[in-house]
């Protein structure tokens, strides 16, 4: 991604990690326009990200990089542009408090680090470049991805974790958190805590406050991927018409595509839940992770 300034004067390293100060070093200190410029740069990522995973909204941007303790990993090329450099892509991770189902199904309560959103520049991609900046944040972690949780994984970021990492067989979810067989593994005591029985009024909420909080509110009522789809917005006349834009709910990444297809019922556009699907998410012996990947559609 280009740029009408030069990436190489904001980002001197090959990958640069960004937190709430949205600074590089002593480089940005000061200058205004560095941080401006940096603003830019994740603001404009953040959109095309948004973008590519037909979000309804960025769920990363300057703004929200500056509210949340999250770590935003940037790599650019900086030969390209005729030396000035451009934006190859980012991966945001950072800490959630999740509710998460263990194998037998039992309630955890837990604090992985998380993958929140994940982007490379479209004609990039499959060139490895995801690759470098996923094990480069691994290092700075120190972090294996059998130990991380994933936010609504899209079918390509699946792909590219079988891929490169083996994880295929998740553990089924009722939120939209995605992790794997092992991630229950060689946790200590202090890391996965039984979570408090439910109470008979309430519900356990799978999910820590994210900045996508607000857009679940408005969808309360069930438990992704059991929500209905909210009503058709009062969009303009041009807004993107998607299923998945629509199926906002309850302790998900509201408007990002299903992490599995068979995770992707029917009721995701709108229909009531398949009955196979509430038993799949019952019987813990049937795992949701069987990706079928002929069945699924890339961008
Ligand atoms: C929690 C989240 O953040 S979910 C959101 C993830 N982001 C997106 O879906 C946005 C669009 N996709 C992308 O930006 C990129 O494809 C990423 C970030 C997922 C991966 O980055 P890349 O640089 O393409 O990955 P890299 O080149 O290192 O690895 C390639 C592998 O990733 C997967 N992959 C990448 N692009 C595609 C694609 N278009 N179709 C299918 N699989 C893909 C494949 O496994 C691929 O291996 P293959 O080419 O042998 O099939």
């Amino acid at each position: 991604m280009e740029f009408p300034f030069d990436v190489n004067a904001l980002f001197s390293e090959r990958i640069t990690v960004l937190d709430q100060n949205l600074t590089t070093g002593r480089r940005s200190l000061g200058r205004p326009d560095h941080q401006h410029h940096i603003a830019t740069v994740i603001d404009e990522l953040g959109k095309a990200s948004a973008k590519a995973q037909q979000l309804a909204a960025p769920i990363t941007s300057a703004a929200k990089l500056q509210m949340n303790r999250h770590h935003l990993y940037l790599l650019k090329d900086g030969e390209s542009n005729g030396g000035r450099g451009v934006a190859v892509g980012f991966l945001k991770v950072g800490y959630k408090k999740l509710f998460l189902l263990d194998q037998r199904g039992a309630h955890v309560e837990t604090e992985p680090l998380c993958v929140l959103d994940f982007y490379v520049a479209e004609r990039l991609q499959r060139h490895g470049y995801g690759l470098e900046l996923f094990r480069w944040m691994l290092q700075h972690k120190r972090v294996d991805p059998v130990q991380m949780a994933y936010d609504r994984p899209s079918p390509k970021f699946l792909s590219f974790l079988e891929k490169h990492f083996g994880l295929k067989d998740s553990v089924p979810q009722v939120n939209n958190f995605v992790v794997f067989d092992g991630f229950f593994r060689n946790r200590s005591a202090v890391q996965l805590r039984k979570a408090p029985p439910r109470k008979p009024e309430g519900e356990i909420k799978p999910y820590s406050l994210t900045e996508r909080e607000a857009l679940r509110e408005e969808q309360k009522a069930l438990p992704w991927p059991f929500a209905r789809p909210a009503p058709p917005p009062p969009s303009p006349p041009h807004a993107q018409s998607s299923a998945f834009s629509r199926s906002l709910s309850v302790g998900s990444s509201p408007s990002r595509a299903p992490p599995h297809r068979s995770l992707a019922p029917s009721s995701y556009r709108g229909q009531s839940a398949h009955p196979q699907l509430i038993e799949s998410m019952n019987c813990r012996a049937r795992r949701t992770s069987s990706l079928n990947r002929s069945q699924i559609s890339f961008n």
